[in-house]
């Protein structure tokens, strides 16, 4: 296990979770990793069930039974500057960093928000529970946010409840609760999907804002390459569980090395087109029910040898932060 460089916030390595299910162990994230940096946003794509929100939520140790973390590290530079290895910490301990100095805003907003709290207590919560600041205070604290997420009259919206927001404005208040402790990394797993493609646009504009404003990471999971294009510094390409490529945004779009990530950019004909998905591709994602060895991707891959249905994929370094887990890249 290596420490953190400068200015990086967290290096996961290695993380491996399965769920034990009746009908099989599901491998639904395998010796995945992924590096964070300070104030970058970095994008995680693939196709649904490729892994994106088990392997991001085990990041915190957010996996529940049947599912289990087999291994890996994530290491998390603190507030204070400590190191720690989240997998290794105690539940409270992990508890005390989540919501706190990382924090999660989920798809859907309905589940997030408890009809019977208005939108001022959700905010007050979170900051009352890490922070320890009375209510009165914590309550004038999530108008200043509410007016932070754009949302207008705040001083009145602070007292609605749930059913009195719409769909983005509820997504608004999830985000206002999210960065209510100035989180150094903020974890955004399909934030708009829901939303209509105006509203969209201005929640992916308000999480570009907020990272500056906050001086925060962003990790963003995402189907859509629109998105990608818009939003990140750097990307990471899932696939059956695994990493499939990393590189910077630009080389992503440019030079793609992987044949998954460059079919992914020939089924989106316009990647500034926000409303394209990535199920256009042939074949259907991999059953994470008994994995066979070799690459998750063989199987849909026009490229695909013998060998690789046989051992799994070389990790390939390309340089420049570009790295491929294929065996056409390797060096022979
Ligand atoms: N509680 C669970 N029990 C069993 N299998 C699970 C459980 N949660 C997730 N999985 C499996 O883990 C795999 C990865 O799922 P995950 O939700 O991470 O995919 P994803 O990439 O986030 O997809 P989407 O884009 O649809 O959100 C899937 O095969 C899924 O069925
Ligand atoms: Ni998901």
């Amino acid at each position: 296990m290596s420490a953190l460089e400068d200015r990086q916030v967290l290096s996961a390595r290695g993380v491996t979770v399965r769920f034990y299910t009746y009908a099989g162990v599901v491998h639904a994230v395998t010796d995945a990793y992924l590096d964070v940096y300070e104030g970058e946003s970095v994008a995680l794509v693939g196709e649904t069930g490729s892994g994106k929100s088990v392997f991001t939520k085990a990041l915190t140790g957010l996996i529940d039974p049947p599912g289990r973390i087999e291994s890996g590290s994530v290491l998390f530079r603190r507030r204070d500057g400590r190191v720690v290895d989240l997998l290794k910490l105690s539940p409270e301990e992990v508890r005390e960093i989540r919501g706190d100095e990382i924090s999660y805003v989920f798809q859907d907003p309905s589940s997030a928000l408890d009809p019977l709290y208005t939108a001022g207590d959700h905010i007050a919560e979170t900051i009352t529970e890490h922070r320890g600041v009375p209510k009165g205070d914590a309550l004038r604290e999530a108008v200043s946010l509410l007016r932070d997420v754009m949302i207008p009259n705040p001083e009145v919206r602070v007292k609605n409840y749930p059913h009195e927001l719409s769909g983005g404005m509820r997504q608004r208040v999830v985000i206002a609760t999210a960065i209510a402790n100035k989180p150094r990394l903020l974890i955004a797993d399909e934030p708009t999907t829901n939303l209509d493609v105006t509203v969209q646009a201005q929640i992916l504009d308000l999480l570009k804002d907020l990272r500056s404003k906050y001086g925060m990471s962003l990790l963003l999971i995402t189907h859509n390459l629109g998105v990608v294009a818009e939003t990140a510094d750097r990307v990471y390409v899932m696939y059956g569980g695994r990493i499939a490529e990393t590189a910077d945004v630009y080389t992503v779009f440019e030079s793609p090395a992987h044949p998954y990530t460059q079919l992914l950019l020939r089924s989106v004909p316009n990647p500034l087109k926000k409303i394209e998905r990535l199920e256009s591709i042939p074949g259907t994602v991999p059953n994470l029910i008994d994995m066979k060895p070799g690459c998750p991707f063989a199987p849909r891959c026009p490229f695909a040898m013998e060998v690789c249905s046989r051992e799994d994929p070389p990790r390939v370094d390309l340089g420049g932060g570009h790295v491929v887990h294929c065996w056409l890249h390797a060096k022979r």
